[in-house]
């Protein structure tokens, strides 16, 4: 089947037969899901459990040791510039650069992800994370809370027909309770307008209608470890 073929089933992101190794370990394996345009999942399970390590898949900064990612039933590794075109990934690591403001920060952004009026769509897109009142303070000087609002707000810079997949590594960590609400209803228009997300929390983050997936089911069993163990030994 070519992708202009592939049915209505299989838009969005799927995981088929997903399994994760990090240094010898198999963290998880044979994790499916799939996920709609609209749609939201929530990652849980206790630390350790693979919440960051499944995301940094979903973006395409790791390989999986087997299994396949699809998106719109297209296996993500054949194109892996359209996949890192189609998403925004926000993870633990704070993309803010100190010697820029806020607002500059977010028109650099905008710019290099080739946005028509980057400032104009910076200078917005601090207003829904109700940080435009330091768009011109240096990154250096932003609190913890502020510099995670700055990252957050580079989400609302795309709409979701450029960027449909928003992958959330702990989003709503050193928000206020504010913070917290106004991220929720820039993720609630996402969808809205067809995006999906996929996102860990620990947060009590209200997210209606997401579907839930417990990495802790899918932790190895000793047979699993055996075999994948038997298989890096074979490839080394
Ligand atoms: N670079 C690395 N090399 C080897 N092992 C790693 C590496 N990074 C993470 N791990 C291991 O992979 C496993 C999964 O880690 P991961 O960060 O994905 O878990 P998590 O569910 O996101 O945890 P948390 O809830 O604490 O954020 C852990 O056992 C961790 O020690």
């Amino acid at each position: 089947m070519t992708q202009g073929q592939n049915s209505r089933a299989e838009q969005g992101l799927a995981a088929r037969r997903l399994t994760c190794l990090r240094g010898e370990r198999v963290v998880f394996a044979d994790l499916d899901f799939s996920a709609t345009p609209g749609s939201a999942l929530i990652l849980l399970g206790p630390n350790g459990s693979g919440k960051s390590s499944l995301l940094r898949l979903l973006a395409g900064l790791s390989r999986p040791f087997s299994g396949v990612l699809t998106w719109n039933g297209q296996d993500i590794a054949q194109d892996p510039d359209a996949h890192r075109a189609r998403l925004r990934y926000a993870g633990h690591q704070d993309a803010v650069k100190p010697t820029l403001t806020a607002l500059e920060n977010l028109s650099v952004w905008a710019g290099l992800d080739g946005l028509p009026d980057p400032e104009e769509r910076a200078e917005q897109a601090l207003v829904a994370l109700a940080m435009d009142h330091v768009a011109d303070m240096p990154g250096r000087y932003l609190s913890a809370g502020q510099k995670k609002r700055v990252n957050l707000a580079r989400l609302a810079l795309a709409p979701a027909a450029v960027a449909p997949l928003w992958l959330l590594d702990e989003p709503a960590t050193a928000l206020d309770r504010d913070s917290i609400d106004r991220l929720a209803v820039l993720i609630a228009a996402h969808r809205r307008a067809g995006g999906l997300v996929v996102l860990s929390t620990h947060s009590d983050l209200n997210v209606p209608e997401a579907v839930s997936l417990n990495l802790a089911d899918f932790g190895a069993t000793a047979d699993q470890e055996e075999r994948e163990h038997e298989a890096v030994g074979a490839q080394g």
